[in-house]
């Protein structure tokens, strides 16, 4: 059983309360990120031979549906769910966080259908991907504005598609607005994947 560990920084509090959009309920955006993943992974699995016209009819509805909600960066949902595992969001491999603290994290990931690369590796580019979004976890455990000015990633072997992942990240070395990392992604005893990052404080008033 995971235990759940957030810290709760100031701008992370801010953040909840624009997230919320009249008639929205609690869990039922969750819910919608959730079956998105799995329409995505299906995406990425399927044939689906005469289906494909009825399909992109029922998709062209959604989008339809959808358009009328559209709200500007300041009031989106989408990534933006602090309260939740995943923020909300599909665009990185899933990352369930077990550990958070200004110094760390820890958690379990797992890259969906949708990511594979080839041959059951994941793309290569959704590695570093994942990392961004863990590394990202303990700055903002921080309570800061920090952006990511490099992020170096070594492949040791192939990340696998449908297991679930161990991925930690520490805080190896702050120097002024400069925080150094490390990100290690393993399959059990092997490790898949190795990162070395440098995130920078932003300067009052910067974008
Ligand atoms: C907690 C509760 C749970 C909640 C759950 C949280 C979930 C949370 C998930 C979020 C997950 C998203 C996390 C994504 C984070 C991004 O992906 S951010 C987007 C990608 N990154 C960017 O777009 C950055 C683009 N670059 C820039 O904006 C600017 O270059 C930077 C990085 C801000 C630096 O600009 P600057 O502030 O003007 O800094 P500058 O004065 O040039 O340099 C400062 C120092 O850094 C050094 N430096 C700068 N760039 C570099 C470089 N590339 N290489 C080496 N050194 C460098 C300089 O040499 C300088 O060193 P010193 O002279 O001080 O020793």
């Amino acid at each position: 059983m995971l235990a759940l560990f957030r810290v709760d920084p100031p701008a992370t509090r801010s953040r909840e309360a624009k997230c919320q959009h009249a008639g929205m309920s609690v869990d039922g955006y969750r819910a919608m990120t959730s079956a998105l993943r799995d329409f995505l992974d299906l995406v990425a699995t399927a044939g689906p031979g005469a289906d494909v016209d009825a399909l992109t009819t029922d998709l062209r509805r959604w989008t339809d549906r959808l358009a009328p909600h559209r709200v500007d960066e300041s009031r989106r949902v989408f990534g933006e769910r602090f309260d939740l595992p995943d923020r909300g969001q599909t665009m990185t491999p899933l990352f369930v966080p077990r550990l958070v603290t200004t110094v760390r994290a820890e958690g379990v990931a797992r890259f969906g259908e949708y990511f594979l690369g080839s041959n059951g590796a994941a793309h290569g580019g959704a590695v570093p991907l994942l990392f961004d979004e863990v590394l990202g976890h303990v700055v903002l455990a921080r309570g800061l504005r920090a952006r990511t000015a490099y992020l170096h990633t070594e492949y040791r072997a192939i990340t696998p598609i449908g297991r679930d992942l161990t991925v930690r990240a520490r805080v190896d070395r702050v120097s002024g607005r400069k925080l150094f990392l490390t990100a290690e992604l393993s399959d059990g005893d092997a490790v898949c994947a190795e990162s070395e990052a440098l995130f920078v404080e932003l300067r009052d008033g910067a974008p």
